[in-house]
């Protein structure tokens, strides 16, 4: 194996010395330097696939130097080494562009992973298609995709925003293919479709008899991601008391399962997501602020279709091959008129219902071409779950219970978001503005269970 090289900059003898150490024990030589000069002078003399600065420089500060390897050597991953707690420091640093940063006192487990980290990083390969994953040549995208290839050099927490279906996971899908994490897993998780009893034991794990039903040790989420990548979807969703520890973990990068009494060392990027708009939530104290800075060091918004149009040809034409092959039929082709009505029409539904809509098409049309009646596309006025009052059942001759009438409305609604959103009961959920519970209980009532969450 060939030896790495890390710049390690700190003006305390001990800790250098307890660097150097450990550094060496994986291989990896150290340089010392106690001032920024020093540091910048090292840079100059040598290449190095990391660098490791204390904050508080006798000439300076750590971030003046991350800036400074930002500008010269943008290749080189930069950690900080922070005092205990002072996550302000950590966060000016990742928005710096720093990949990472560890906390005094220096824990030497968490230290190993970090460094693992950033040698991986400057051996991964540059490139990963994402062009021909995350389609669209307009110029948000374009955006996108070039903001993409550069957090994914960082471990900085990115916060995805965007209406539901614009592409929020396939982003942070991207940020972790194109990582050095990559080969490592990435674990998707619904803040919203996990019960709020289990949501502890589910992000943090369990010993095995910490509560009725804890038959078997259980690994968390976090533990589950391991030196991969924790995504957090509707990150709104989390419960207060969770969202206090699900801090802590972040912060500490430690967990303790349900039932332990020992904490484990995580090494997890978490990137997040939401439809909705996270910083009313913390105003309304639905959310908390210092959760919501932590998770949002660096945000990405994604763009609705309606915002991109000159994307939809491509997207529709790549959807439509697509569904050609999975399927074993013929190439399938849209008219000019349906093409045109598809870049006419508003997508509330984003890129997934564009999907929908050609799938549809796809399914009744009996050739290869579809033209614009074969899309089935909803009129401009109509709400988006399809219901309308010239939808709902006619009124019945005589006396009748409006319950059982408003009932069947409630139905026909229902079985309407789940069909859009492929019976994922947390999407239909929220597509119907309820929670996950209260779907659930209606789909009982109707005796329409079945379907993942
Ligand atoms: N730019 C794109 N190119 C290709 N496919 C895309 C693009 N954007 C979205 N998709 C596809 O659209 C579908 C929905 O995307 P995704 O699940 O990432 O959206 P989301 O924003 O996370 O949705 P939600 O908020 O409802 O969870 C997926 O099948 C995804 O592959």
């Amino acid at each position: 194996m060939t030896q790495s090289t890390a710049l390690v900059v700190d003006d305390e003898p001990d800790i250098l010395e307890l660097l150097e150490l450990t550094l060496a024990r994986m291989n990896v030589q150290a340089r010392c330097a106690a001032t920024l000069e020093e540091a910048k002078t090292w840079l100059e003399r040598e290449s190095f696939q990391l660098c490791l600065t204390d904050m508080r420089l006798p000439d300076g500060d750590g971030i003046d130097l991350v800036a400074y390897i930002q500008e010269r050597f943008p290749d080189l991953p930069v950690a900080v080494i922070t005092a205990h707690g002072n996550m302000e420091a950590a966060v000016r640093a990742l928005k710096c562009g720093a990949f990472d940063f560890v906390s005094k006192p220096v824990d030497l487990q968490i230290l190993r992973k970090l460094v693992g980290s950033a040698i991986q990083l400057t051996d991964a390969p540059k490139d990963r298609r994402s062009r021909d994953l995350l389609l669209g040549n307009s110029a948000p995208m374009r955006d996108i995709r070039g903001k993409i290839a550069r957090l994914a050099r960082t471990q900085a927490p990115v916060f995805i925003h965007g209406e539901s279906g614009t592409g929020k996971e396939l982003v942070a899908r991207l940020i972790h293919a194109k990582s050095p994490r990559a080969d490592k897993p990435f674990v998707a998780v619904n803040c919203g479709a996990i019960p709020a009893e289990l949501m502890e034991s589910e992000f943090f794990g369990h010993r095995k008899g910490s509560f009725s039903g804890a038959v078997a040790d259980h690994l968390g989420l976090f533990q589950a991601a391991d030196g991969g990548t924790l995504f957090l979807d509707e990150v709104a969703d989390l419960p207060l008391h969770l969202q206090v520890k699900l801090l802590r973990a972040i912060q500490e990068k430690r967990v303790r399962p349900v039932g332990g009494h020992e904490e484990i060392a995580v090494d997890v990027r978490i990137l997040s997501a939401i439809h909705k708009n996270l910083k009313a939530l913390v105003d309304e104290g639905r959310f908390r602020q210092d959760l919501y800075y932590r998770i949002n060091v660096i945000e990405l918004t994604v763009p609705p279709l309606r915002q991109r149009r000159e994307d939809i040809p491509l997207l529709a034409d790549r959807i439509l091959t697509h569904i050609a092959h999975v399927n074993g039929l013929p190439p399938l082709m849209l008219t000019e008129r349906a093409l045109e009505a598809l870049c006419r029409y508003d997508f509330p539904g984003n890129v997934r219902e564009l999907e929908n809509i050609l799938e549809r098409a796809a399914a009744l049309c009996e050739g290869e071409i579809l033209d614009a009646d074969d899309l089935h596309l909803p009129p401009p006025s109509a709400p988006v779950s399809g219901i309308s009052p010239k939808d709902a059942p006619p009124l019945p001759e005589g006396p009748f219970s409006l319950e059982d009438y408003l009932g069947e409305i409630e139905r026909r609604a229902i079985l309407d978001a789940l069909t859009q959103t492929r019976w994922n009961r947390s999407k239909a959920a929220r597509r119907l503005g309820m929670t996950l519970r209260q779907l659930k209980y209606r789909l009982q009532k109707w005796g329409l269970d079945g379907g993942e969450d």
